[in-house]
């Protein structure tokens, strides 16, 4: 009943197509890493770390190393045993911290729960940390200053500014915490001077919070956990979820009778994670021969 009344009083939003502009930023990418091999005979490259055989990593680092293979970036990949230890994880991150051919590393998350995770994402170096997440960078996000960006959080600002999306002043409404999501998209919202309130399991009347989100983004990894009911009218709202067969975190079919922008899941927010990741890579690339 509701969503009848909301389709006639609102247009479909437009799909923010993250597809389109991650193809974009990638054929920048490859066109700076063909500059980086023919200027110094090295070809970037991104090595990658897998703790265990969890199918969807697996499926993701596929992804990952299939789109550095195509923009001319070579991959090295790592897989440990599900029973490695926080010190021969950390160990295996820094040799490659201390290899000079590997200029970016990305430490597959979850690890186990056996492992401390923050102790192996430190032991990147923050000229690799291309992925954007140890404290050095979140540090550096967090005041402004240059430095990589948590890939996924700078995928998601790369989307708002291609859609023009105003922030000065609008109240950003970021569902989920989490170290390499949550937290910091609310750190680079703030940084763009908009009013940003985290929401979390312990939030207290969640709806009536999403309710007033200019901007919403969902990052909580729950299937269709935002409800259309819950979006503002004229609402941009960026779907960060990724969920077991490419669900996202909201009911897409009546948030976008609601909102005037939104991203799909496929094709949204997913994209441009891996879009940055390699730009990030050529970037430190260049910067680690002499280039920068
Ligand atoms: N250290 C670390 N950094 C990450 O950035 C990181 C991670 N760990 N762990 C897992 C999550 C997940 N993630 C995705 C990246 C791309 C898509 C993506 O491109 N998805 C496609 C669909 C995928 C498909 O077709 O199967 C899309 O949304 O269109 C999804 C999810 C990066 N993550």
């Amino acid at each position: 009943m509701v969503e009848t009344q909301d389709r006639s009083q609102t247009q479909p939003a437009r799909l923010m197509d993250g597809t389109a502009l991650a193809g974009r930023i990638t054929r920048e990418t490859s066109a700076a890493a063909a500059d980086v091999l023919r200027r110094t005979g090295v070809a970037p490259c991104l090595a990658t770390v897998l703790v265990g055989e969890d199918p969807a990593s697996v499926t993701y680092l596929r992804m990952k190393q299939a789109r550095c293979a195509k923009a001319g970036i070579e991959s090295r990949h790592v897989s440990l045993p599900a029973s490695t230890s926080t010190a021969e994880l950390v160990a295996t991150i820094t040799g490659l911290s201390q290899d000079p051919a590997v200029h970016g590393i990305l430490l597959q998350h979850p690890v186990g729960p056996h492992i401390d995770e923050r102790a192996a994402f430190e032991a990147i170096a923050p000229e690799k940390d291309v992925d954007g997440v140890t404290m050095h960078s979140f540090a550096a996000m967090g005041f402004g200053l240059p430095g990589f960006a948590s890939c996924t959080p700078g995928g998601i600002m790369r989307l708002l500014d291609a859609y023009e999306v105003d922030l000065t002043g609008k109240h950003a409404v970021v569902v989920g915490r989490s170290a390499i999501l949550g937290r910091p998209v609310g750190m680079l919202l703030l940084g763009r001077d908009a009013t940003v309130t985290y929401c979390h399991s312990r939030t207290v009347d969640l709806p009536s919070v999403v309710r007033q989100a200019d901007v919403l983004v969902a990052a909580v990894g729950r299937p269709r956990f935002i409800r259309g009911e819950d979006v503002k009218p004229g609402a941009v709202v960026i779907d960060a979820g990724y969920n077991p067969g490419n669900v996202g975190d909201v009911d897409f079919e009546s948030a976008r009778h609601r909102a005037s922008l939104i991203t799909p899941v496929p094709g949204g927010v997913g994209p441009m994670t891996i879009a940055v990741l390699l730009e990030q890579t050529v970037q430190a690339a260049a910067r680690q021969l002499g280039l920068t």
